[in-house]
């Protein structure tokens, strides 16, 4: 298959190296170059491997078989504008990112494409060095519109280059059951700047209950029923699984970048209006990023 990846950062990265071994692949970067050499961990191994890839090439973009955006949720709609004029209206669009919200522009700034949306808990950091993958997970993949239904066997295409890789009928199911697990987890750790597996100390408990509480409500209020026990129980499975982990919002606030706030917590804040569901918690928990994020952005 030909791809095309917009987005060569952690995530972009991991994905251009794993399907490269099978597939042509081209990377989409905003940067003015017409090759990128990725250097690649993979994980658990020593040993760094330099992939080449061409870049920035209209040609080969309007050829894809699929392009994938692996931008964070805040750059998509720059993203998708910098190549929508250049796509055919039948190449199918995979958008893998962590939080929600950016359904609606995608189907409206593509309307005629199969957009498919993946989330993934696949590991990977990016650093000076290169990227290093740093944790297996599985990726859940799905499809935004009739179109897209068409594209099941994409899971397999996938699946073959980072297992395990599953097809779901309704995406949104996971992408609120990663969006529940990010609420609780990732803006905690970002104010704490401590690291995921702190938030198993019982003094944490109230506060992760009331978190899921509202996560819950707004879940069942959105036609995703669930309880906060089920919450909790996920939210802790990640929290042990991934212990030794940084948050990407733990991260995004010690190099004073923009956070996904907005995507994560703000996405629920705003689902929970629309529904006249109170979420005091999760609120306090975005005002404080929000904050801490305004603070360094004026300094
Ligand atoms: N890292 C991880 O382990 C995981 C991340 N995720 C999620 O995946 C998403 C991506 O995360 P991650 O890879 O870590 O983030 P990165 O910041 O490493 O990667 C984003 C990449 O997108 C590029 N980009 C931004 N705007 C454009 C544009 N207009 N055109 C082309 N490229 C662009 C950035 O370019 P530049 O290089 O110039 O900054 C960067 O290379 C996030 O939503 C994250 O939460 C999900 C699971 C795990
Ligand atoms: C699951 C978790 C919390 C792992 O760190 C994550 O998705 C993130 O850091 O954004």
């Amino acid at each position: 298959m030909k791809i095309t990846i917009v987005g060569a950062g952690a995530v972009g990265s991991l994905w251009a190296c794993r399907l490269a071994a099978r597939h042509q692949v081209h990377l989409w970067t905003r940067h003015n170059t017409d090759q990128c050499e990725i250097r690649f961990q993979p994980l658990g191994e020593e040993k760094i491997q330099t992939w080449p890839f061409k870049a920035n090439d209209p040609t080969q973009l309007a050829q894809a078989d699929i392009v994938i955006f692996t931008v964070k949720a805040f750059q998509l709609h720059a993203a998708l504008a910098t190549v929508e004029d250049l796509l055919p209206p039948s190449t199918p669009i995979v958008v893998m990112h962590n939080g929600m919200g950016t359904h609606d522009t995608v189907l409206n700034q593509l309307p005629d494409h199969p957009i498919l949306y993946a989330t993934t808990a696949q590991g990977a950091l990016r650093t000076e060095q290169g990227v290093t993958h740093t944790g297996l997970g599985p990726t859940r993949l799905g499809a935004m519109n009739l179109a897209g239904k068409q594209y099941q066997h994409l899971a397999a295409v996938f699946d073959q280059a980072l297992a395990p890789c599953q097809w779901l009928l309704d995406i949104r199911l996971a992408l609120w059951q990663k969006l529940a697990i990010n609420c609780a987890i990732n803006p905690l750790t970002a104010i704490l700047q401590c690291r995921n597996g702190h938030l198993a100390l019982n003094e944490f408990t109230p506060q992760l209950t009331q978190i899921c509480e509202e996560v819950a409500a707004v879940m069942s209020a959105e036609g995703y029923p669930t309880t906060v026990t089920d919450l909790l129980e996920q939210t802790s499975a990640v929290i042990s699984a991934t212990a030794a982990n940084k948050s990407s919002m733990n991260q995004d606030v010690y190099h004073q970048r923009t956070t996904e706030i907005d995507y994560i917590t703000g996405y629920l804040i705003a689902r929970a209006d629309s529904h006249g569901i109170a979420v005091p918690a999760n609120r306090a928990l975005w005002q404080q990023i929000k904050q801490l994020e305004q603070h360094y952005h004026d300094h």
